[in-house]
């Protein structure tokens, strides 16, 4: 059985026009960054493996995970998380309540407040836990995005076009934080991107969607 994500001969159908295939096995820890021009069907392969896929697609293949065939398991069961550019925030929650938010079931009150700092502190904002999100800045928000994602200890990452709304300073530290915590935990990462630096910073391999045959 393959640890990882499995894209088996996936192809992805608009009406009965081909939009776009892939046929890829990203193990665990490791990268694969998909690129290819506007329209190409990038973020549709994403929905794809979220179990979102607009109901004007369809699709042939599968999507494995683990080696678990995921094709028809619901989108809330299948503990995939995806971060996308300029993640919004809940404005009437607080940055802790957010937080909360991805968190996985279970604990006490006192180990999930602890899991919530230490996920702040991760991401470099001890003590924001009270703050209203509309007072952080666009980096800081992307980081309280990502942290809410991974609380929810996701089996695997996908992120589209993450970075792209962030300086050159932010991207590269929310570029570190997502790498590392994938490798660390072994997760492994479908990264669709219009910018090479991302790929080359995620040391990976590498797609182009747009030379299909
Ligand atoms: N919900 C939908 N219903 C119908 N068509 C859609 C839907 N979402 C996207 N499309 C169309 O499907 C095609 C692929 O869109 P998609 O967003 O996957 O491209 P992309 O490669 O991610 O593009 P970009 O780089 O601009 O984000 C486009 O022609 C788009 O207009």
């Amino acid at each position: 059985m393959a640890e990882g994500l499995t894209l088996d001969k996936v192809e992805i159908l608009h009406g009965d026009a081909p939009l776009v295939a892939l046929d890829a096995h990203i193990g665990p820890g490791e990268v694969l960054s998909v690129m290819g021009p506007s329209g190409i069907g990038k973020s549709t392969l994403l929905s794809l493996v979220t179990g979102t896929l607009a109901p004007a697609f369809r699709h042939k293949g599968r999507v494995r995970l683990d080696g678990q065939d995921i094709t028809r398991v619901a989108p809330e069961a299948r503990r995939i998380g995806i971060l996308f550019q300029d993640d919004l925030l809940f404005p009437h929650l607080s940055v802790g309540e957010n937080l909360a938010f991805g968190l996985s079931r279970g604990g006490s009150r006192t180990e999930r407040r602890a899991r919530i700092e230490e996920g702040l502190a991760e991401i470099g904002l001890e003590g924001f836990a009270n703050r209203d999100p509309a007072t952080l800045s666009g980096g800081q928000k992307a980081r309280v995005a990502l942290m809410r994602m991974l609380l929810a200890e996701p089996r695997a990452l996908l992120l589209d076009e993450a970075f792209s709304g962030l300086d050159a300073e932010r991207r590269d530290q929310m570029r570190k934080l997502v790498f590392e915590r994938a490798e660390r935990c072994r997760l492994p990462v479908l990264m669709v991107t219009h910018d090479r630096a991302d790929a080359e910073a995620a040391r990976g391999r590498v797609v182009e969607l747009g030379a299909r045959a």
